[in-house]
């Protein structure tokens, strides 16, 4: 990852339902940018990532990469990002090995099968390389779901709960990852209900642009 890459939020606001969530948020992320979204149950954290993601519409405001429209560079954008949502994102009827081939080819990455090792190494899989994912715990197809972050050459990462279900020792390793995907001229933004362990985090609280006048 050598360019120097920018996310710009222009004066975002957020409507779910009849419900106007935020309005009038605006930040500028660059090239080294590690970011959490905070804020209590509801206030607007996935519908946020979704619409940075490309996958929701805002109620007004615009989402730039590197000056440009984000609803008029998909394929550019989609190349760019790796977006995890809320729930797994695996395939339960494949094997963790499978699963994990499957995200390299869908990646474009050209390594080759040595770096699956590693990776299954890296989540605590080896071992269970065999086992169909439905098999497999919550925690454990969290990992699979997870192991696409090794694999990934996006250098923009949208992570919705990144945690969940993880265990402390895992959560250390994938913070360790998100500080060296940001050192290495990436950007990470996530959510997270519990702390996240790094002093290299920028927290940006929801709760200040939240719209008041709902009723
Ligand atoms: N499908 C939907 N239709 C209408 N309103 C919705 C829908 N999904 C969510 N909402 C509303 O949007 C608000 C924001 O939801 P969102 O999932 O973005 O919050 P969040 O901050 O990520 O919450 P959590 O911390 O619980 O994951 C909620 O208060 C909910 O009322």
């Amino acid at each position: 990852m050598q360019s120097v890459n920018q996310l710009k939020i222009d004066r975002l606001a957020c409507q779910r339902g009849d419900k106007i969530l935020f309005t009038d948020l605006s930040f500028n992320l660059q090239s080294g940018d590690f970011v959490q979204i905070e804020g209590h149950n509801g206030i607007g954290k996935t519908s946020l990532l979704r619409i940075l993601a490309g996958l929701a519409q805002p109620l007004s405001g615009k989402v730039r990469w590197n000056s440009e429209d984000i609803s008029k560079c998909r394929e550019e954008y989609y190349y760019d990002l790796l977006y995890l949502g809320h729930h797994a994102g695996i395939k339960p009827e494949l094997t963790a090995w499978e699963n994990l081939k499957f995200y390299q080819q869908a990646g474009h990455c050209r390594q080759g099968d040595e770096i699956l090792w590693n990776v299954l190494e890296k989540v605590g899989l080896l071992g269970r390389e065999d086992i169909v994912a439905s098999q497999l715990s919550a925690g454990q197809q969290k990992r699979i779901a997870l192991a696409r972050l090794w694999i990934s050459q996006a250098p923009l990462w949208i992570l919705d709960e990144p945690f969940n279900a993880i265990d402390k020792n895992g959560v250390k390793v994938l913070t360790e990852l998100f500080e060296q995907q940001a050192e290495k001229g990436g950007i990470v933004i996530l959510t997270s209900h519990q702390e996240v362990p790094s002093s290299a985090l920028t927290v940006l609280n929801l709760a200040q642009y939240k719209f008041t006048d709902n009723e």
